[in-house]
């Protein structure tokens, strides 16, 4: 509840405090009043309970809700059904000898306000989904322009297209190289197949937090594409580069990933250090060739 929805509906707490006073006043006035010995208290309980009840449905309303048709509707329909409540109550403790209209009247708005209630229940749910389908719309948009994969929790391939170009600019003007790793997971297809989709993602999780215990705080490891990932590691020279990329690649073969049964990955590898002149993109061009060399059926690695 929010006191400054409530601020939006002064005209509609006037009109309910005048319904209130004007059933109030005009039971007294037309009523006489019933001796205490015959009040019954079971009923006042009751009808007092529902009273309130339905008060308190007309607040929260009028505490949660923007203006608006649905708004409007269900305020209408609960005031109708409290005025239908209170002169029930009421009628415990006034008789209308010369005005038996009253009694007759106190169930129809009631009945009205319930029917009011069912239209504003209709144009709540139309309300509701199209406020689900901005929210959809919303959180694709993001999902999206996400910077981190969705999967794995790491960084994007778009951002890491990002960085890496900052990072070929300002080491063109200081000139200090930075390297980038490539890892394809070795047969991640077969695993597909093998232990379906859930699992497989499973296993790119594992992989993901296997990477990130073993690299530098500095470092930066993004999901370049399925099962492939490239780590920046800033400020880094070749042989740096080499002996990282061999640690990495041991830590992977050496984990045993949990999946029904305990998996074994390897992974293909390559490496790059940027030289002067060279973009972003054909660095990386660079780590996805020494890949498709090694993914040769003659080669070793293969
Ligand atoms: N579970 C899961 N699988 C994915 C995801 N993205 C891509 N894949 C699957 O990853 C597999 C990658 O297949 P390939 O590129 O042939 O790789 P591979 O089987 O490791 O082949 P090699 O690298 O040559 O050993 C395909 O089956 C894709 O459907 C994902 O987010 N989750």
């Amino acid at each position: 509840m929010n006191s400054r929805f409530a601020l939006l509906h002064r005209p509609l707490f006037v009109i309910m405090a005048l319904c209130i006073s004007v059933t109030l006043s005009l039971t007294s006035y037309l009523g006489v009043a019933k001796p205490f010995s015959s009040f019954d208290w079971i009923d006042v309980l009751g009808e007092g309970g529902m009273t309130l009840v339905t008060l308190f449905w007309l607040l929260a309303t009028l505490f949660s809700r923007l203006k608006g048709r649905v708004t409007n509707l269900l305020f209408i329909g609960l005031l109708a059904m409290h005025l239908s409540m209170l002169l029930d109550l009421l009628d415990e403790f006034w008789t209308y000898p010369n005005s038996g209209w009253i009694t007759t009247f106190e169930s129809i708005p009631a009945t009205l306000g319930m029917m009011v209630m069912s239209v504003a229940l209709y144009h709540w749910h139309h309300e509701q989904i199209s406020i689900n389908d901005k929210l959809q719309q919303r959180e694709r948009f993001y999902r999206d322009h996400s910077l981190t994969d969705f999967v794995t929790g790491l960084y994007s391939a778009a951002y890491m297209k990002q960085q890496l170009n900052r990072e070929v600019q300002l080491s063109e003007q200081h000139a200090q190289p930075f390297s980038l790793l490539m890892f394809d997971l070795k047969k991640f297809d077969q695993l597909n197949n093998q232990y379906g989709t859930r699992h497989a993602d499973d296993i790119l999780r594992q992989v993901a937090e296997c990477m990130q215990l073993n690299c530098r705080p500095t470092d930066l490891i993004c999901r370049f594409a399925s099962d492939r990932f490239i780590v920046f590691l800033p400020a880094t020279p070749a042989c740096t580069a080499t002996v990282m990329m061999h640690h990495l690649q041991c830590s992977l073969t050496h984990t045993r990933f949990k999946t029904p049964n305990e998996t074994q990955l390897s992974a293909y590898c390559s490496h790059v250090t940027w030289q002067e002149g060279h973009t972003g993109e054909q660095l990386i061009e660079q780590l996805c060739q020494q890949l498709a060399v090694q993914k040769l059926p003659n080669s070793v690695a293969a």
